[in-house]
């Protein structure tokens, strides 16, 4: 079975995420990806080869659906840069999905270099 990553990145963090997924583009092609809205067209224009299935976008639901497949065991890791220099309208949806990602100890990277230890943890 494929490796399952879920990609999440606030507005003012998707350039790094973007950028993050570029350079590791030949390891994440590999892995079923799905991704917030936003966040899944951003990574698909960037990358138009990679395939991402794209949910929708995180404070209309987004996130919430990625917590769903954390609940139902369907994901390996959650890349998730959060913004942490911006109130958010939809909070309580980031920390729901954070959470949950504790509650079940899925792998969780909130930036660069968890990112970077998380990917080389699920590929070992
Ligand atoms: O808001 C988000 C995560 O909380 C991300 O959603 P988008 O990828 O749709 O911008």
């Amino acid at each position: 079975m494929p490796t399952r990553i879920a990609l999440v990145a606030h507005d003012a963090k998707k350039d790094a995420l973007v950028d993050w997924v570029v350079r590791n583009a030949p390891r994440l092609a590999k892995m079923e990806i799905v991704a917030t809205g936003t966040t899944g067209g951003r990574i698909s224009a960037a990358l138009p080869e990679l395939h991402v299935k794209a949910l929708k976008s995180g404070p209309l639901g987004g996130d919430q659906q990625i917590g769903a497949l954390i609940a139902e065991d369907q994901l390996d890791a959650l890349i998730f840069f959060v913004d942490p220099l911006s109130p958010l309208p939809h909070d309580v949806d980031v920390k729901a999905l954070t959470r949950l990602a504790i509650v079940y100890d899925l792998p969780l990277a909130c930036s660069i270099s968890t990112a970077n230890a998380v990917l080389d943890h699920i590929l070992r």
